[in-house]
């Protein structure tokens, strides 16, 4: 078992009247993928959200409880979330680059942050970048072209070698492949077995064989609830709780 990245305790979010995390406990291990799975509407994105402040923009939504990343509360007034989504990256489900070039998507972040001293740094981290998220090879020679002329699973890659750029510890990705061909999807499941080398990957999921191809560990939601977490075996051969039986039989969901 790896070192704990993330603690969550007691974590409730509301939006409005609507109850959709209801006192959640959960340890997340580094260097792990951990899946989260659940029916539609079960808080998947909600809790992922949570992890790094995301939820602070919606204006309804309110978190309570105590998240730790590396032992310091996220939550802290002291924290600010920009640094924070710095440390704590995410990929979305719909492939979302900036209006610019491909060289400026993935050099974007390092430069707010102040992480190259000078230009020759900042071709490092964005070629550095790009290796790791699997797209130099196509993508060296059109820097300056448009990100978003890319193919949607280029794209996709990109907007990981955007979150990856600024050295985050965690990266969320939430139905990273929903909107990408299998052939995609398999190179950005490929994608993320290889980043948890260097962080801890948090992945919502609709799809349980992605789960099952992509996860150590795996959490399932069910109505707010974290019903089970366990490592992704035991949940799809052997699960404890009838509703995540139901659930990974086709069941429920
Ligand atoms: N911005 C929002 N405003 C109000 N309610 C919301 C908002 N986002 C989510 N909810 C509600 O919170 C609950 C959990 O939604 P969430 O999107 O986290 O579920 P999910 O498991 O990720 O679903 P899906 O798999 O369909 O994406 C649902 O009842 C949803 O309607």
């Amino acid at each position: 078992m790896q070192d704990i990245k993330i603690k969550a305790k007691n974590v409730q979010v509301h939006y409005g009247e609507t109850h959709a995390i209801k006192d959640v406990n959960v340890e997340i291990a580094d260097k792990t993928v951990t899946a989260f799975i659940g029916p539609s509407g079960c808080g998947k994105s909600t809790f992922l959200r949570c992890l790094n402040r995301m939820n602070d923009t919606i204006d309804i939504c309110r978190v309570q409880g105590d998240i730790q990343i590396d032992g310091e509360d996220i939550y802290d007034p002291k924290v600010d979330p920009v640094q924070l989504r710095a440390k704590v990256g995410m990929v979305f489900q719909k492939p979302n680059p900036f209006p610019k070039s491909i060289y400026d998507n993935v050099a974007y972040g390092p430069k707010i942050h102040g992480l190259a001293r000078n230009k020759a740094e900042l071709d490092e981290i964005v070629e550095k970048s790009l290796r790791k998220a699997a797209l130099w090879t196509e993508a060296k020679d059109r820097l300056d072209a448009p990100g978003t002329g890319l193919s949607g699973g280029q794209q996709q890659r990109l907007c990981i070698a955007r979150a990856i750029a600024t050295a985050p510890q965690v990266l969320l990705m939430d139905e990273p492949c929903s909107a990408l061909d299998p052939i995609a999807t398999a190179q950005v499941e490929e994608l993320i077995d290889e980043l948890r080398q260097s962080f801890s990957v948090v992945i919502v999921t609709h799809s349980m064989q992605q789960a099952a191809r992509v996860s150590q560990r795996t959490a399932f939601f069910h109505l707010g609830n974290l019903v089970e977490y366990d490592e992704t075996d035991k949940i799809f051969t052997n699960p404890e709780d009838e509703r995540t039986e139901s659930y990974i039989s086709g069941r429920i969901g």
